[in-house]
């Protein structure tokens, strides 16, 4: 994770406890006479993580040793020690559990479980989104440990992709097995030791952090929902849910912004229970626990009954075929990928088998434009139309051809075939008569001339409307009832120049156009980076809103280039005073 990626608290100084060193921990070192430190597994805003054996139960374990920088502080040290305790009290299956703890040297570790398995945030970015049921299952273990554990007043506060990991996945069904790491900076709500996170001080990673936690309010279960819901969202559509170039941004937009809509059909009640997850204020959102986890069984039903309804008439749906070997097995060898070699009994085809972990598409890009819909996701792909309730950008057609009638050769049949073709060369000649009357009288000028004004659907093109960002305050309430707005997703690209600014932007697709009703358009005043891409806008077109829904660069081997999906809504001027 990088530093930019996080926003850790500022520790103070305390130079008395700033001689702690920790070279004196390393491979090698044996803590207590008991945990030898074998290998660094990675580092975080606390500290760095170790792989360890227990001398006496050979067994490997987690150490987590505090960093210099972050022991600079007795109030980094009281957080390493709550770690420990308020960890080791919660009693769940997903739960990273906390064996030990102590001090060596004045450098201070806990002893953890050794958690072996995948970040989910690195399943998601390797592999994609997860199957919808998939997801579900992740975010029940997860609801469930937040359960146990603010029931005990202990909220996580950092809930995130990469403090999930993944350990396993049931042969049968798909379904994975997650815990949770990273209890280090739970808050004890109400504990005098959850007042050391002074005033103005963020502790969260900004792609995960709820709107109360940003502004420095009370924070409690439902800071740990929203960010559970935001994870859910990943794990549907593959990407973060609030993505930006800075931080700033980021943070606007948890504050602002829905999370962009998912790309692929789901049921209503997913849909509902995502919303409610990450409502802005925490009293719209679940208000604990339990209640989420309502919602997510109710989701399972939704999901089995979709899934039941997409296969009827077209039978069982496809699965991956799973890999060959026990769990664990499986789950390393989909981690390592079809080097089959490795597998204790890898699949005879030469192609490799795909990975049950996660369906084998790609992910449904977070956002659909017209013009490019996003692929449903693997299992629950509907083949028939969706079922009453199910909400999709694109309901699907039939999945297979009907194959057609065959015909019999009868005197009968070939007397209809006669009437038949009779009766379209008489079409054909009318027709072609009709066409050459039209032309002749010149009304195809006309329509051509006054289209863009007679379909309100249609794209007006350039010329035809004066442009300008419209503020909430100067557009009458009833002026935002009329008809003529649009909303259409519209890509942008640019490359970064030689001060590693991107700009200009170049307009490089605008996706089909949407009526809206103009009151469901609340317009606000640009920010400085959607003010560059306004620059861009070549319709002299009003434009109500306009909200960057992802950026990335146009392909990982050219990263000096971005290419930026926004969702403008506009309106007609003419439609304006
Ligand atoms: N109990 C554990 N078992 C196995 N690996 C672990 C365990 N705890 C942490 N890790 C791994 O060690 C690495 C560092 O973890 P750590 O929690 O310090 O960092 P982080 O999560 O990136 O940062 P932060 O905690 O500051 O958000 C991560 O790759 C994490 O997956």
């Amino acid at each position: 994770m990088s530093e930019d990626d996080k926003t850790h608290s500022r520790i103070g100084a305390a130079a008395s406890l700033a001689l702690l060193d920790s070279g004196r921990v390393g491979p090698g070192t044996v803590l207590k006479s008991t945990y030898r430190i074998e290998a660094e597994l990675g580092s975080g805003g606390m500290g760095t993580v170790f792989r360890a054996t227990h001398l006496g139960l050979d067994k490997t374990m987690a150490v987590k040793v505090l960093s210099p920088r972050a022991v600079a502080s007795p109030e980094s040290l009281a957080r390493f020690e709550r770690e420990a305790k308020v960890a080791g009290k919660v009693n769940h299956p997903a739960m990273t559990h906390v064996i030990d703890f102590g001090v060596e040297q004045g450098t201070p570790y806990i002893v953890m479980e050794f958690v072996a398995g995948v970040e989910l945030a690195e399943l998601i970015s390797r592999h994609g989104a997860l199957a919808p049921r998939q997801a579900v299952a992740v975010m029940r273990q997860t609801v469930s440990l937040l359960r146990a554990a603010h029931a005990l007043g202990i909220v996580h506060r950092d809930l995130k992709p990469s403090n999930i990991k993944v350990i396993e996945e049931a042969p049968d069904n798909g379904q994975l097995f997650v815990k949770v790491l990273d209890f280090g900076i739970a808050k004890v709500v109400g504990d005098i030791a959850g007042q050391l996170t002074s005033e103005g001080m963020m502790v969260g990673t900004p792609a995960y952090m709820a709107p109360e936690q940003i502004s420095g309010k009370p924070i409690d279960g439902r800071t740990d929902l929203y960010s559970a819901g935001l994870i859910f969202h990943e794990m549907l559509g593959g990407v973060r849910a609030f993505q930006g170039e800075t931080i700033a941004r980021i943070l606007h937009a948890q504050m602002t912004e829905p999370p962009p809509p998912l790309a692929l059909p789901l049921p209503d009640v997913v849909l509902q229970t995502l919303r409610k997850f990450y409502e802005k204020r925490p009293e719209d959102r679940f208000q604990d626990a339990a209640e989420a986890d309502r919602a997510l069984v109710a989701c399972e039903e939704a999901l089995r009954s979709f899934s039941a309804a997409s296969a009827t008439g077209s039978g069982p749906l496809p699965r991956p075929a799973p890999l060959q070997g026990s769990p664990s097995e499986v789950f390393s060898a989909t981690m390592r990928r079809p080097e089959s070699a490795e597998l204790s009994n890898p699949p005879p085809a030469a192609t490799p088998a795909p990975s049950p972990l996660v369906t084998p598409h790609r992910p449904a890009p977070a956002i659909a434009t017209d013009r490019q819909p996003a692929p449903a996701i693997g299992v629950q792909r509907p083949l028939t139309p969706m079922p009453p309730g199910v909400h999709g950008p694109h309901p699907p057609g039939p999945g297979r051809p009907v194959p057609a009638p065959p015909v019999r050769s009868s005197g009968a049949a070939k007397g209809c075939l006669i009437a038949v073709l009779a009766v379209g060369v008489m079409v054909f000649i009318v027709g072609v008569g009709a066409i050459l009357w039209v032309v002749e009288s010149g009304i195809l000028n006309e329509l051509d001339e006054g289209s863009a004004h007679d379909d309100p659907h249609a794209y007006a093109g350039p010329t035809a409307y004066p442009m300008g960002v419209v503020p909430q305050e100067a557009v009458p309430p009833q002026d935002l009832m009329a008809p003529g707005c649009y909303v259409s997703e519209v890509t942008f690209g640019s490359t970064r120049d030689e001060s590693g600014h991107y700009g200009p932007w170049d307009l490089l697709e605008v996706g089909s156009r949407s009526p809206v009703s103009c009151d469901s358009v609340r317009a606000k005043k640009p920010s400085r980076d959607e003010q560059e891409l306004l620059e861009a806008w070549p319709s002299e077109e009003q434009i109500l809103r306009m909200q960057v829904l992802s950026s990335m660069p146009h392909s990982p081997d050219d990263p000096d280039t971005r290419r930026k999906v926004v969702r403008v809504h506009t309106r007609m001027s003419e439609e304006l005073p």
